[in-house]
């Protein structure tokens, strides 16, 4: 650990955000009753150009007038490539509820894309006296996005969250696919006559986890496209859960059970680690730094991995 501490993201649940197009109001009910702690209204590239301003009146209206209970309430503006973005921040800010909480910036490349952002926000913010104070979450999906992941991931007090956007990112890319995560066939090692596949997404994970976590923000894995494939759905998770995102997008409802299933610290696994931590406990007792459990080495750090998974299911359960 360096002199510098690691500081601690947002302590809100963040296991599953489920995306609808902001163009098609009818589900708006339907993600509002659903399980997912993070709801995302897309103004982008789910709506087709010619309902852009349609679905900016749509998100409007339902921020004030759709009971969204206790779920962080996010709208994905329009890239900063666009001639969208300028209006949905404007219209966002001057005129919907103080229910929205957050606003998720596509195709971030650079910390100055986060601070063109800010600017506006922080400005409409003073200028109409919102109470509130907007948040931020990003997508890297995108070549830049990536090479400058670090800068990006310390450009705002205001971001929260930062998801890797598996779609763009591969175009952006030139990855020979056009799968939106998850296993590709043509990813693989070959030995011996057996084929083995492998992850083509793990190192930018692992990138957006390591900026995520030097600037306490919350690291997200993006869509899983196959939304009939349940089992490729929960391969990606967990793997995303083993290297340390807190969550995963739901492109469809029934990714959300997947999810939270996979983002809920299980009963097992808390079970586990609140036994290491009174192991541990015993061990300071009897001025140790290390001890035996299960017959395998615990020590301090083991005190640290323990505490993840239980701060992580206490604050799930507090809701
Ligand atoms: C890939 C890059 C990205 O940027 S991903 C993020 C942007 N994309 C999106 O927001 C797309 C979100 N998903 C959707 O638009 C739809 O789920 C798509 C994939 C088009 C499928 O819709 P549809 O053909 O209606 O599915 P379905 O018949 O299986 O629906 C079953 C019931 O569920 C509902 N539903 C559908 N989508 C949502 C949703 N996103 N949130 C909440 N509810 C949803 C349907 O209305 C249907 O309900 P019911 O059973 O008729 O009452
Ligand atoms: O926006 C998400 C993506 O995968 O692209
Ligand atoms: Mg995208």
């Amino acid at each position: 650990m360096s002199f510098r501490l690691q500081p601690p993201p947002v302590a809100r649940p963040n296991r599953c955000q489920l995306f609808g197009p902001g163009s098609r109001p009818a589900i708006f009910e339907k993600m509002a009753a659903s399980a997912a702690d993070v709801i995302n209204l897309d103004l982008e590239d789910s709506v087709a150009p010619d309902d852009k301003a349609e679905a900016r009146k749509n998100v409007i209206a339902a921020i004030g007038d759709v009971d969204w209970g206790k779920k962080t309430l996010s709208v994905r503006i329009n890239g900063l490539d666009s001639p969208y973005w300028y209006r949905d921040v404007v219209d966002l800010m001057e005129q919907a509820s103080e229910r929205l909480d957050q606003i998720m910036i596509p195709k971030v490349g650079c910390a100055a894309d986060i601070y063109a952002v800010d600017a506006l926000v922080s400005s409409i913010e003073a200028a109409t006296g919102r109470k509130k104070r907007i948040a931020f979450e990003v997508i890297i999906e995108s070549a830049a996005g990536i090479s400058h992941v670090e800068e990006i991931a310390a450009a705002s007090p205001r971001l929260q969250a930062m998801s890797l956007g598996a779609a763009d990112f591969a175009a952006s890319m030139g990855m020979q696919t056009t799968g939106i995560g998850g296993t590709q066939d043509n990813y693989y090692m070959h030995r011996a006559g057996q084929n083995y596949w492998s992850d083509p997404w793990h190192w930018a994970q692992a990138a957006i986890v390591a900026a995520c976590r030097t600037h306490g923000v919350l690291p997200v894995d993006g869509p899983f496209g196959d939304f009939s494939d349940d089992e490729g759905f929960l391969a990606q998770a967990r793997r995303s859960a083993t290297l340390g995102m807190v969550g995963k997008w739901a492109i469809h409802p029934k990714q959300v059970a997947l999810s939270n299933s996979v983002f809920t610290p299980s009963e097992a696994a808390v079970t586990e680690a609140r036994e290491i931590l009174a192991a541990m406990e015993e061990a300071k007792a009897s001025g140790q730094g290390a001890t035996v459990y299960k017959g395998r080495l615990v020590d301090i750090a083991s005190i640290k991995q323990a505490e993840v998974i239980v701060k992580q299911a206490e604050m799930i359960a507090a809701g």
